[in-house]
């Protein structure tokens, strides 16, 4: 795999668009030849009504999903072509995932939760990402609860502990989907806060998809899409002066 050019974007869209057969005479577009680029360290929001194309562009921009025409760059790095296995390691190296049900695995401690990534890219456990996982355990408050399975954790709780495990590969850029759409006010703060800080402490980027709008002022960026376009691109209240 080539390197990745130092001042690259972490993401790059070119002219992506998405259509779906469902079954109709012709196929359906919903997403009509998005651009956007995503520079290193960016805190980027995405907003939009229901049926916008907001999970579809997510998936495409995780590479879990295929654009129909146009063209997905990881690290100035095209995707047109790459196997299942290649797309998979790329996800893994470069990418980070939260979702709004945290999907952390039950039968699992929080600890090996937040390990897993590793595992999965080295094929065993190794005392350092153990020790690494811990630490980031402890600078989300949650240090005496590795030993605990998500079900004796809060919604709030959860959530922390899959972002430690979205964080522990120090992804350029971790995909955010409704990261507190499942949680109370209090824990929905604390949430935002912990993505914000992890952005700042380790210049990683974010694209964080929310229906909370006052959330998404408080990012640097905010894209809103619109029928499958991007209607507005425009700096958030939380741009740095
Ligand atoms: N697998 C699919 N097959 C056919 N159509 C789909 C599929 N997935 C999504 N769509 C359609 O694509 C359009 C965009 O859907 P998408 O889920 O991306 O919107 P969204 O902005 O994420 O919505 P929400 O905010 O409700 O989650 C909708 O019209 C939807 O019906």
């Amino acid at each position: 795999m080539t390197a990745p050019a130092a001042d690259s974007p972490v993401l790059r869209l070119k002219n992506v668009k998405k259509r779906y057969n469902i079954g109709l005479p012709s196929e359906q577009e919903v997403l009509h030849g998005i651009d956007l680029s995503v520079g290193p360290g960016e805190f980027l929001a995405m907003v939009g009504p229901s049926g916008s194309g907001k999970s579809t562009l997510l998936n495409i921009l995780g590479l879990l999903d295929q654009p129909s025409d146009g063209e997905v760059f990881i690290a100035g790095r095209s995707t047109r072509g790459l196997s299942d296995g290649e797309l998979s390691r790329l996800r893994g190296e470069r990418l980070g995932f939260v979702f709004q049900f945290h999907h952390l695995l039950t039968a699992f401690t929080a600890l090996d939760n937040i390990q897993m990534p590793c595992w999965a890219a080295m094929g065993r456990r190794d005392p350092d990402i153990e020790a690494h996982a811990q630490a980031l355990l402890a600078s989300v408050g949650l240090d005496d609860y590795g030993e605990r399975k998500p079900k004796a954790l809060s919604g709030g709780q959860q959530q922390r502990v899959a972002i430690c495990r979205a964080l522990i590969n120090r992804p350029p850029l971790v995909l955010a989907d409704e990261p507190t759409g499942n949680l109370d006010t209090e824990s929905s703060e604390q949430v935002f806060d912990l993505l914000r800080r992890f952005n700042r402490e380790f210049g990683c980027a974010f694209i964080i998809v929310t229906h909370d709008l006052e959330l998404a002022e408080k990012c640097d960026r905010v894209i809103e899409l619109v029928d499958g376009r991007i209607l507005d691109d425009r700096s958030g209240i939380g741009v740095p002066s």
